[in-house]
């Protein structure tokens, strides 16, 4: 589905990731970990095409992501960012509609299907309910999976997500990626998601992608859990992280 060929990103004089290389498959939900500042937002934004690369390339199917139009990006992609939405009168489900665009005609205008797609994203997140609500009267929680809910109405083939359980309660976490993995089996898309819970990770998802920059390895996770990259990257004075139990451990 998703091709790095010899790729590297940065900014300017800094390289975060050097000669990567990997082939990410479709029907799986993949966890792409690293330390703060290593590069998982930049790399979702280059795939996205959001981020010019250093070098290398970055293909779709076979095609470089550059060279796509706008539509056929959108119609491929999907990215849910942290950044906060809080439009005043916007109400959930108009927000929801706008994941639709890509195949909509050019006055937006929603046909049955497109209706029919927008009150399933909504109930896949479980926010049927608050259609009518506006953004600006919601929790961070209850937000972020509006705009899960909009990635999903749009119906790609991959989703990007970054950090998408940010803002949610442990429960919350759980039951948001039980439904990444879900759809990303039954539907047989290709989702990759940054975070910092190793946990969830670890548990939950097909494969990981980590950065030791300026790395990347990609891995199945029953693998990545055996190769000791996470417990080298992930300890420091206080703490060391058992990827085989998946605890953290006080020195
Ligand atoms: N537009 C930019 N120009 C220059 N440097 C940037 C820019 N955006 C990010 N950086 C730097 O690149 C590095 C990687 O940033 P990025 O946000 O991709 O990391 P991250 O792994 O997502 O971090 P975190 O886990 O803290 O969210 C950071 O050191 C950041 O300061």
């Amino acid at each position: 589905m998703i091709q790095f060929k010899e790729l590297a990103l940065g900014y300017g004089q800094r390289t975060l990731l050097d000669k990567v290389s990997t082939q990410i498959a479709g029907s799986q939900l993949i966890a792409l970990l690293g330390r703060n500042g290593t590069g998982k937002s930049t790399l979702l934004r280059a795939i996205m095409g959001l981020e010019k690369p250093l070098k290398g390339e970055i293909l779709l199917k076979n095609k470089n992501i550059s060279l796509l139009k706008p539509e056929e990006l959108a119609r491929n992609i999907s990215f849910v960012t942290t950044d906060k939405v809080r439009i005043a009168n916007l109400r959930c489900e108009d927000v929801v509609s706008l994941g639709r665009a890509p195949y909509t005609n050019w006055l937006g205008q929603l046909q049955s299907e497109d209706k029919v797609q927008v009150d399933e994203a909504m109930r896949l997140v479980g926010m049927t309910d608050y259609a009518e609500k506006t953004m600006d009267k919601m929790s961070d929680g209850e937000c972020q999976r509006i705009m899960i809910a909009r990635a999903l109405a749009q119906d790609t083939p991959v989703i990007l997500l970054d950090e998408p359980t940010a803002f949610l309660d442990l429960p919350n976490r759980y039951e948001l990626c039980l439904l990444l993995k879900k759809l990303a089996e039954k539907k047989g898309k290709c989702i990759i998601f940054s975070t910092h819970d190793l946990d969830i990770a670890l548990s939950l998802c097909d494969s990981i992608m980590l950065i030791d920059n300026p790395q990347l390895y990609s891995l199945l996770t029953p693998e990545m859990i055996t190769s000791g990259h996470i417990e080298r990257l992930f300890r420091n004075e206080s703490v060391t992280f058992d990827a085989q139990e998946m605890r953290v451990r006080i020195k």
